[in-house]
């Protein structure tokens, strides 16, 4: 194994390629993503290409409980962001034919704030709750009878005169999000009967993808155009719509129009994508393992501390992906930059490996 000595340690870390914006999985959300998500979302599970799993099973969960007359279960959808969670929220109420009312964990502060959500709903009405690992504990504590047995306890009063009443709720079917597995409690994950975890896209579903959203925007693309965005788009359906619509751009003012694979190769040049679709993120990520540890594991807080990120987050947004890329590995000593991260961010790798 190679060692660093303390000055190796602490060097200032390589420049970094510079990263441009469509790049980013995190952060806030463009009115560009919002106008993607009105005009590019599907709304159906035809429509909805790729996680096939979790397609068919829903297809059958759907038809089954539509035949019995029934609400479906409760479902939560975990994943990084942008793979279609709330896309699928989406689906599972239109295939239901259900209303969906649309909340976020952090939205609900106080348990009337709950009490109000619930007793608007209709029966079988969907009420998707994105970002479910926000919610407060207290709120969770009032959310689980309802969940389980359509009614609310709420204490009305305080001191001696407080007392407790008891409200039924419609049957609804709770719809959860979160790209933070680890975060949710274990009484809460347990009362959804239904759980999927979305997957990175493989390059040839982003394909089929950028091909349906240019087909939706009106923009002319060939199979290599579509493979080319495809392969720069982290896996992640958002990614590749926003590089899509600046390809477009770019196709416009200085092509004719058509995006062919060379133009959108050069298009992705112009704006400085990464050849892999990185992010910011997670080229610090990189750069700190084969720059300031010189390749060498480290356990998830440190590199966390390192790049200014919440463990939690590192583990859960950004890890999985570079995993699959084989940019990085786990090891019982911690994570560890392969040869691959360092030939991608043009770094000398230490000789002793
Ligand atoms: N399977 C898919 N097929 C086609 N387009 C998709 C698919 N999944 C997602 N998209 C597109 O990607 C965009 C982002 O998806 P969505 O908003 O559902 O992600 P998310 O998982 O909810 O992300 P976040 O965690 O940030 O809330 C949508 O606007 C939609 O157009
Ligand atoms: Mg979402």
């Amino acid at each position: 194994m190679w060692e660093a000595d303390e000055k190796d340690l602490f060097a200032t870390p390589a420049p970094v390629a510079r990263t441009a914006g469509p790049r980013d999985v995190t952060g806030e959300l463009t009115a560009d993503d919002l106008d993607q998500d009105r005009t590019l979302r599907p709304r159906t599970l035809d429509e909805y290409i790729g996680q096939e799993r979790v397609r068919e099973n829903l297809r059958v969960l759907i038809q089954a409980a539509r035949d019995r007359g029934e609400s479906l279960d409760h479902v939560i959808f975990s994943g990084p962001p942008g793979l279609g969670k709330t896309t699928l929220a989406g689906i599972v109420a239109n295939e239901m034919g259900a209303k969906m009312h649309t909340t976020s964990g952090p939205a609900i502060e106080r348990a009337g704030d709950l009490a109000a959500i619930l007793t608007n709903l209709e029966e079988g009405d969907v009420l998707f709750v994105d970002e479910i690992h926000r919610l407060n504990h207290q709120i969770e504590e009032i959310l689980y009878p309802a969940m389980e047995d359509f009614f609310l306890d709420i204490v009305i009063g305080k001191g001696p005169a407080a007392r407790s009443i008891r409200i039924d709720v419609p049957r609804f079917t709770l719809v959860g999000a979160t790209t933070r597995t680890g975060l949710l409690t274990g009484p809460l994950r347990d009362r959804f009967g239904i759980s999927y975890r979305l997957d990175y896209y493989t390059p040839a579903e982003l394909s089929v993808i950028v091909s349906r959203s240019a087909s939706i925007l009106g923009v002319g693309i060939d199979a290599q155009g579509a493979a080319e965005i495809a392969s720069r788009s982290r896996g992640t359906p958002r990614l590749a719509n926003r590089l899509l619509k600046r390809v477009r751009d770019y196709a416009q003012v200085k092509r004719e129009g058509t995006i062919t694979g060379e133009v959108a190769a050069e298009a992705l040049e112009f704006f400085e994508i990464d050849a892999l679709g990185l992010d910011t993120m997670d080229v610090r990520i990189l750069t700190a393992l084969c720059s300031t540890f010189r390749g060498r594991p480290v356990g998830l807080t440190t590199v966390a501390s390192a790049v200014s990120e919440d463990p939690a987050t590192l583990e859960d947004v950004y890890e999985p992906y570079l995993l699959q890329c084989g940019l990085i590995v786990r090891t019982p000593q911690g994570r560890q930059a392969t040869l691959a991260a360092f030939d991608h961010l043009g770094i000398e790798p230490p000789a002793a490996r």
